[in-house]
């Protein structure tokens, strides 16, 4: 072999691995790349340890009895997942229905306003974000319609990279981002004027315990917005194949137990919401939201080898393998949720604190 046939073979297997491990498989808003998958606010080397913990506790979500520990667990959850998830879907960790001739990014951010635009807000007006993963919705939020945005999200790592990702939008003066559990929030008693939650509140134990301080902290008059994952009409307990899809969902996605479309509205009233209006926006008209995650699987696979090369090299913490299997499999789930009609992320509930009467 010559020199130059030397060069060039060298050259290309350089670009052809520079290309399968630094390009391939980046988010469409390219925030992250597989090199720099971490567990998150988890060290390396305790990854794979956290990970088994995770799973011995969430693989039998029906037998929990220590709501107490949920929060806890939900927070390993993000450590481990919230590098893959903004690798391989973006800054936004939720479903929207898909739009004919829309990219998924706009699509998105097509969902993420709707739920502003319900909540009828005055210029300038400060809503609460509850579960604002890494701040996606929030960003989309906060520009279009201009509102102060509070974000709460129970993981510390989370709230690093919200808050990188804010600054770089320019967005950090009018989005703020605070490490709590929204199960018992520090904020003050009638202090937002509007408040949303995008696939956030169905890791809450008990779905009251955070509806009443979101309750709480909103001004009398204004509105919640909450995009719920509930199991539907077609849902029936007594099969095996909707049980076991049902709990494939939980397992991978650290739920204490979905509940069922009809108790989201029975929880708000109970609490002292008046219900305005509540739709699922997964039902036709409405594009599949699963064919996302479906046209993805050939992706997947070249992830997987990815991710596994890069722990065999020690770049990426042992556990993520396994991590990443996981949500392998809970993509098949969530697509089998969205095919048989038993499951939809996106049920929409619109509730109103009632204005204080006068006497
Ligand atoms: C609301 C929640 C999260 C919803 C979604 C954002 C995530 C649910 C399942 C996730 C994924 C599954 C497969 C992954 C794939 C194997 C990997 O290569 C790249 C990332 C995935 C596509 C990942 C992305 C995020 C999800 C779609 C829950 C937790 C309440
Ligand atoms: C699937 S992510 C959705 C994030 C964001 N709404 C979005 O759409 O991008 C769920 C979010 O809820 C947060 N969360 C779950 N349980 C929580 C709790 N008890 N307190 C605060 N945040 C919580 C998680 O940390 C995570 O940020």
């Amino acid at each position: 072999m010559d020199s130059l046939t030397l060069f060039c073979t060298a050259s290309l297997l350089v670009g052809g691995v520079y290309w399968f491990v630094c390009v391939l498989g980046s988010a469409e808003q390219k925030g992250k790349h597989a090199v720099q998958i971490s567990g998150g606010s988890i060290a390396k080397e305790k990854v794979q340890d956290n990970y088994n913990q995770y799973w011995s506790f969430f693989r039998r979500p029906k037998e929990i009895e220590a709501a107490e520990k949920v929060p806890d667990f939900v927070d390993t959850f993000y450590n481990l997942v919230t590098d893959i998830y903004e690798w391989g879907w973006g800054q936004s960790f939720h479903f929207s229905p898909s739009i004919p001739g829309k990219s998924h990014r706009e699509a998105t951010r097509m969902h993420e306003e709707m739920a502003v635009d319900l909540l009828n807000l005055k210029p300038r007006a400060r809503i609460l974000d509850a579960g604002c993963g890494v701040g996606g919705p929030m960003r989309a939020i906060a520009a279009h319609s201009g509102a102060n945005v509070v974000g709460i999200t129970i993981n510390e790592y989370q709230v690093k990279r919200a808050k990188a990702h804010n600054k770089k939008a320019g967005l950090d003066k009018q989005c703020e981002v605070v490490c709590g559990n929204f199960l018992q929030m520090s904020f003050a008693d009638n202090s937002f004027d509007g408040a949303y939650s995008i696939e956030a509140t169905c890791h809450a134990p008990k779905l009251e315990e955070v509806y009443g301080e979101i309750y709480r902290v909103l001004k009398p008059g204004s509105l919640y917005v909450s995009y719920e994952w509930v199991t539907t009409e077609l849902y029936r307990g007594d099969d095996p194949e909707h049980v076991e899809i049902i709990q494939g969902i939980e397992r991978g996605d650290a739920l204490p137990g979905l509940r069922n479309y009809t108790d989201i509205a029975e929880v708000a009233k109970k609490v002292g919401f008046e219900v305005i209006k509540e739709k699922d926006l997964a039902k036709p008209p409405a594009n599949p939201w699963w064919s996302r995650l479906k046209m993805g699987r050939i992706a997947y696979w070249r992830n997987h080898i990815l991710v596994t090369i890069l722990a065999w090299l020690g770049i990426a913490p042992k556990g993520v393998v396994d991590v990443h299997e996981m949500l392998f499999i809970t993509a098949d789930y969530l697509t089998r949720g969205g095919e048989t009609g038993i499951f939809t992320p996106m049920h929409m509930i619109l509730c109103k604190k009632p204005e204080i009467k006068s006497s």
